[in-house]
């Protein structure tokens, strides 16, 4: 079996054999974009072929941006559009795939990357762990009024206030005091670049966010609100009429659901605003927001804690690091420290352990042969990488081995982060 990098001439083969992996057709161009593969980089896409040269797998890389805890922006290969044809599995075709394709990754520096997996039970073994969840919070809109703040009401306000109804978009947020933005509702296909500049701004403070070239914005390609699927979006202002949050949204089945497809702020309060914005539509009989973080504080703002309902609860960005030392480096940390990690990685075959030490918000990885600390697979390291994964939970799911006991206590507060780690982007 060859495998080999693409051209742009081997576009209609690829999306072919991926379709065929996937058991399902291409879909008909339409007008105004839309389709996911457009925004394939052939220079970053692999065919493997048999013998006689009839291609039989694929996988690609898109080029993002992912943000680290502490807001650091690194490059992250998104591994996506992995495929072999059904007469062709369980034969070492997609091991072959995945052993090229970080051997190339690391050819051009890389030192980690991300994926979406379609089973839970595929990426473990080449190194990739998930390192992000993600949740679906339903609210009955009837019983959707959001509490008065505490901390606020006693500092500004009168404690004894009533509730505040869902539709005062004036009203306090949680962090920066009363909001002053207002919020329009225009059609998708009205919103220009405010969705492309809101996610960006977003997206480079929340650890876990991936990037969405302006080639994706460009073409149209993905899924709402980056697709021309028709959407309905809240768009957040601040005082001085700046888009700093939207909410892409459409109702339907059942019941007039206001579904969510994903709510994009720079902060906490503008959330609150948007919230407040879309739980207050009349009609609606509740409202669905597709992708919450896991501990967000909305659930906590409602007056009736049982009106959100989480569901869904799920991971979405797996982690595969392919450079410990600079991996831990690169990212931001809170808590000072020092730990030995012994680092097995079974499908490269490799083996370092490494003393990390943090101080005043970075760290400091290098080889060492003192005695070990924790003893782990790169693929759980890559799941407490982002902060979204204590240690200690994979330490008693017996998948880390903690040489000492408060060697879990000491990780879980070295690799904890300021907010979880969150990814919505869908490739
Ligand atoms: C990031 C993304 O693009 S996610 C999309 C992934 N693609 C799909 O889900 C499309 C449909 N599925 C497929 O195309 C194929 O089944 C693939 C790509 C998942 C697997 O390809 P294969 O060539 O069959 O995998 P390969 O033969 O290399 O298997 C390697 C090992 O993984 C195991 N494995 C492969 N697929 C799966 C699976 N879906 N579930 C559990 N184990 C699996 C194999 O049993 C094998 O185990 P072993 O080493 O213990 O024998």
């Amino acid at each position: 079996m060859e495998i080999r990098p693409t051209t742009d001439e081997d576009l209609d083969v690829f999306v072919d054999t991926v379709h065929a992996a996937f058991g399902r057709f291409p879909e008909t161009p339409v007008e105004g974009g839309g389709l996911w593969w457009s925004a394939l980089e052939m220079d970053r896409c692999l065919l493997a072929l048999t013998a006689d040269g009839r291609p039989v797998g694929t996988a690609a890389t898109h080029s993002f941006e992912l943000t680290l805890p502490g807001e650091t922006l690194v490059p992250a290969p998104g591994v996506t559009a992995v495929g072999v044809l059904p007469s062709h599995r369980r034969q070492g075709v997609l091991s072959a795939m995945m052993r090229h394709q970080l051997a190339d990754l690391r050819a051009r520096g890389e030192f980690l990357s991300v994926l979406l997996a379609s089973e839970a039970t595929i990426y473990g073994r080449f190194g990739y762990g998930p390192a992000t969840y993600t949740q679906r919070l339903t609210v009955q809109r009837h019983r959707s009024v959001l509490a008065l703040p505490r901390a606020r009401a006693t500092a500004d306000a009168p404690a004894t206030g009533p509730d505040h109804g869902p539709y005062d978009v004036s009203d306090h947020g949680p962090d920066h005091g009363p909001d002053r933005g207002s919020v329009e509702v225009l059609r998708r296909s009205e919103c220009g670049e405010i969705l492309e500049d809101v996610y960006d701004r977003y997206r480079r403070a929340q650890p876990g966010a991936l990037s969405r070239p302006h080639r994706w914005w460009a073409l149209r390609a993905g899924q709402p609100p980056i697709s021309p699927a028709p959407r309905y979006v809240a768009v957040h202002r601040d005082a001085d009429g700046v888009p700093d949050g939207y909410a892409s949204y459409s109702i339907g089945e059942p019941d007039n659901t206001l579904t969510v497809d994903e709510t994009i702020t720079v902060d906490d309060t503008v959330f609150t605003a948007l919230a407040r914005f879309v739980l207050g539509h009349d009609l609606a009989s509740r409202v669905v927001f597709q992708h919450v973080p896991p501990q967000h504080p909305l659930r906590w703002q409602l007056a009736d804690f049982r009106a959100g309902e989480v569901s869904g609860d799920t991971d979405w960005l797996w982690v595969r690091l392919l450079d410990v030392p600079r991996a831990l480096t690169a990212r931001g940390w809170f808590t000072d420290g020092e730990l030995v990690l012994d680092v097995e990685d079974p499908f490269l075959g490799e083996h370092g352990r490494y003393l990390l030490t943090v101080q005043d918000g970075k760290a400091d990885c290098v080889l060492t042969d003192r005695e070990p600390d924790l003893s782990l697979d790169v693929r759980d390291l890559g799941s407490v990488y982002l902060g979204g994964t204590a240690p200690s939970t994979l330490v008693r799911a017996g998948h880390i081995r903690a040489h000492r006991p408060e060697a879990a206590i000491l990780a879980d507060a070295l690799f904890r982060t300021d907010r979880a780690p969150h990814c919505l982007h869908w490739f």
